[in-house]
């Protein structure tokens, strides 16, 4: 049976005085999530990233061997986290805070795990707190594409993780059904 103590705890040091809109990045300039920041590297392979000045930001990633689905191909759960992750860094790139609302994904050729692939992400569009964010996920060296991607991205300010933890606590004292 669950227990209160075997609940996971927001990890309040670790995040302290963090700055949601400016993270810790790898010598890649990687952006990292909380997991990942614990483990010194971006575990979905995301190896460098950036932003070029036409507004495009350009990923360098490897599938790893252990998200491997079908024989040397990728998991497809790894390429809809992978574009979550290099679309969701669009608006961080631009010192904006996200979280994604919508995202949908093409499946267009199985991925090679231990081959590099790049991503490339735009902004199709603003609407007031939306980012409209596109991408593709393409082959090295040729460019044959692999997936395709695109999603609606939220902006929040820095007190969304405080809200979502007092509103998760007002569940738990609700009681079961
Ligand atoms: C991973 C954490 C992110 C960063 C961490 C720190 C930095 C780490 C550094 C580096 C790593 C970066 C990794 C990023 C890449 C991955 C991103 C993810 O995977 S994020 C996790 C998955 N997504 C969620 O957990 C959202 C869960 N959903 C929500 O929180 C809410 O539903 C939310 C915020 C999406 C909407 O909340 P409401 O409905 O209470 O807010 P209202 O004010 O009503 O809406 C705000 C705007 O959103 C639109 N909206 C709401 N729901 C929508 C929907 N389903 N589709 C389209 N638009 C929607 C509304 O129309 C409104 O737009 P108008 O401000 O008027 O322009």
């Amino acid at each position: 049976m669950r227990t209160d103590d075997d609940r996971p705890r927001t990890p309040d040091r670790r995040w302290a005085g963090s700055d949601f809109q400016d993270p810790p990045r790898t010598g890649g300039g990687v952006a990292l999530c909380g997991a990942c920041h614990a483990a010194g590297r971006c575990r979905l392979g995301v190896q460098r990233e950036r932003l070029d000045d036409t507004g495009n930001a350009w990923f360098h990633v490897t599938c790893p061997r252990d998200q491997e689905g079908g024989p040397n191909v990728a998991h497809g759960g790894w390429t809809a986290a992978v574009m979550d992750e290099c679309l969701g860094h669009v608006p961080l790139l631009n010192r904006t805070l996200s979280v994604t609302a919508e995202l949908s994904v093409s499946f267009v050729k199985p991925v090679p795990v231990d081959r590099p692939v790049q991503v490339r992400a735009w902004v199709d569009r603003r609407e007031g707190s939306r980012w409209y964010i596109a991408g593709e996920m393409s082959l090295l060296p040729g460019g044959a594409v692999l997936a395709r991607a695109s999603g609606i991205w939220v902006a929040r300010d820095p007190g969304h993780f405080d809200r979502h933890e007092k509103w998760l606590a007002q569940q738990d004292s609700a009681g079961s059904p």
